[in-house]
């Protein structure tokens, strides 16, 4: 897991660094300089191209006088450095780029207000303004000159973090900062580009190492985490030599109704793939001839309103909602689980008639896992203005309740009962279709049957979820959820 630190925490380990390895703090900013044109250059390879880069008087602005330097060696001959002097202050660093630039063959333009920027004729833009240094929002000059860079419409690459942009705390409504093609940013990626709202301010972003103490980084208390793959490759068990279908548990899905049966296929199939022994899918009967006939390896049991779960306990992981209905009887159903105290995995509309009875949340068996998306967690636990407080209500209820929160979206946040937060980094747009989250419950309910402890589940079904969609989006605008629910056994495979 990768440790992801707040601003304040970098400069901690900027500090640290400059302390303890044998580095001045004027080369570590030459080293994030290079940094950043290594990958800029992997991106941008034209060097007749023309560059106007934006400099600030902070450490970020420090970054973009080093910057030029280092793009004037590489060939790029046309490169304008305008500085930005909208602050009295300078940073040490930023002042001794300064000196080391006048020599060099960069035109440079002070712009004092930002009515001094005529037209910016540049093909591509670097915004070295204001980096993790921000503490306000932006306001008079500063606003009206990145406004008129975006009004620019060309290539802009951040430095670090779009000036303008926080990279951590909640984001105000109205975003008014550099809107980049691309951010290259130093060591760790930004809290904040994990959030939907961070596609205002830029479409991708790009992780450089810049030889900050590694050790130090990971072992801050942190609450965030962004999983890798090696973490999955640790977690994941393989199957064991003389085992049968009992050592891999047995899972009940309660899924599906009359408009719906296909959530419970989905959700069944992807139970199958994840390596569940036995998979029995509880379904209202009029939806047993396609389950026969589409999963003959999954057993039935019919649903009507008088159905009660006799002997939860022989199953070793429950899933409840996926295409279900609400109604009394599922309601009924539902309340009668929780109150066996089995832990569960809630989804769809099992979150919606969570979302109607409130009294049930405190009664969830601990070690539960609910996994919302957007407007299912707002309708459990009130609207939320922005997803930073989306996410704090969902580290702070799965604390509460002693149960794990999947809040799903592009990035998925899996949120433990003991606070933290791990980052799913995999799956892409192209799975943005109907039916994808029935198999990633799926998915997590056969990780519990096997035995899994419930956050390595979620941890383990999201990120299996999302490499899946991942692979076969690579030759596909779009991926369908019965394309991924068969794809979760040979992505295991390949991950051990
Ligand atoms: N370890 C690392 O990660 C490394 C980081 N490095 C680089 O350092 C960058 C951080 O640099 P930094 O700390 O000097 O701050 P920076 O962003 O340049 O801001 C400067 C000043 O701007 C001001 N200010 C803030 N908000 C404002 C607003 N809305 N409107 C107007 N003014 C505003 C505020 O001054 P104040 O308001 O406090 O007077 C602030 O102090 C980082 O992003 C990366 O590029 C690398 O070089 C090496 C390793
Ligand atoms: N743009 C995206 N990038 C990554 N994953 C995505 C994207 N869109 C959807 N997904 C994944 O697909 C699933 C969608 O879940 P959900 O909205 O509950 O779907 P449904 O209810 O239709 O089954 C989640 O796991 C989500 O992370």
């Amino acid at each position: 897991m990768q440790t992801l630190l707040t601003s304040a925490q970098m400069r901690k380990a900027d500090e640290f660094t400059i302390e303890h390895l044998p580095i001045a703090s004027i080369d570590l900013m030459e080293k994030a300089a290079r940094a950043f044109v290594h990958c800029f250059l992997r991106n941008e390879f034209d060097t007749n191209k023309s560059i106007a880069i934006f400099c600030g008087k902070g450490n970020n602005g420090g970054d973009g006088l080093a910057i030029a330097h280092l793009l004037l060696h590489n060939g790029y001959s046309n490169i304008k450095v305008y500085l930005v002097n909208f602050s009295d202050k300078q940073s040490l660093d930023y002042a001794i780029n300064l000196q080391r630039l006048e020599e060099s063959r960069c035109k440079k333009i002070v712009l004092n207000t930002a009515a001094d920027l005529k037209s910016i004729k540049s093909d591509i833009i670097i915004d070295a303004i204001l980096g993790s240094g921000l503490n306000k929002p932006l306001e008079g000059e500063y606003a009206v000159l990145v406004d008129h860079i975006n009004q620019s419409k060309k290539r802009v690459y951040a430095v670090d973090v779009p000036t303008g942009f926080f990279a951590e705390g909640k984001l105000p409504k109205e975003y008014n900062g550099i809107k980049a093609l691309k951010t290259i940013c130093f060591q760790r990626p930004k809290i904040n580009f994990f959030m939907p709202e961070s596609a205002l301010a830029t479409a991708q972003f790009e992780v450089v190492a810049i030889g900050l103490d590694e050790a130090f980084i990971q072992k801050q208390t942190a609450d965030f985490y962004l999983i890798e793959e090696d973490d999955i490759k640790q977690i994941l068990q393989p199957r064991k030599l003389f085992s049968h279908k009992g050592t891999y548990g047995h899972a009940l899905i309660i899924a599906g109704n009359t408009d719906t049966m296909g959530a419970a296929l989905l959700s069944a199939m992807a139970c199958l793939h994840t390596g569940a022994g036995l998979t029995t899918a509880c379904i209202p009967p009029s939806g047993l001839v396609a389950l026969n006939t589409r999963l003959p390896e999954v057993m039935s049991l019919p649903r009507d309103e008088y159905t009660k779960i006799e002997n939860p306990e022989k199953y070793q992981a429950i899933a409840i909602g996926p295409g279900l209905g609400v109604s009394n009887e599922n309601e009924r159903l539902l309340e009668h689980l929780i109150t066996t105290n089995q832990p569960l995995i809630i989804d769809a509309d099992g979150l919606n008639i969570l979302a109607e009875r409130q009294d049930l949340l405190s009664k969830l068996p601990a070690h539960s896992l609910l996994t919302p998306h957007m407007k299912e967690f707002d309708r459990l636990f009130g609207a939320h203005e922005s997803w930073w407080e989306r996410l704090q209500t969902a580290k702070e209820q799965a604390v509460k309740l002693k149960i794990v929160i999947v809040l799903k979206n592009q990035y998925t946040f899996v949120c433990s009962s003991e606070g933290k937060v791990y980052i799913n980094p995999t799956g892409n747009p192209a799975m943005a279709q109907g039916g994808m989250g029935d198999v990633l419950t799926g998915v997590i309910a056969a990780f519990l049957a096997q035995k899994y402890a419930t956050i390595d589940a979620a941890i383990l079904g999201c990120y299996v979820h999302g490499k899946t969609g991942d692979q076969l989006a690579k030759d596909k605008y779009v991926v369908t959820a019965s394309e991924v629910a068969p794809g979760i056994a040979s992505t295991i495979h390949e991950l051990m």
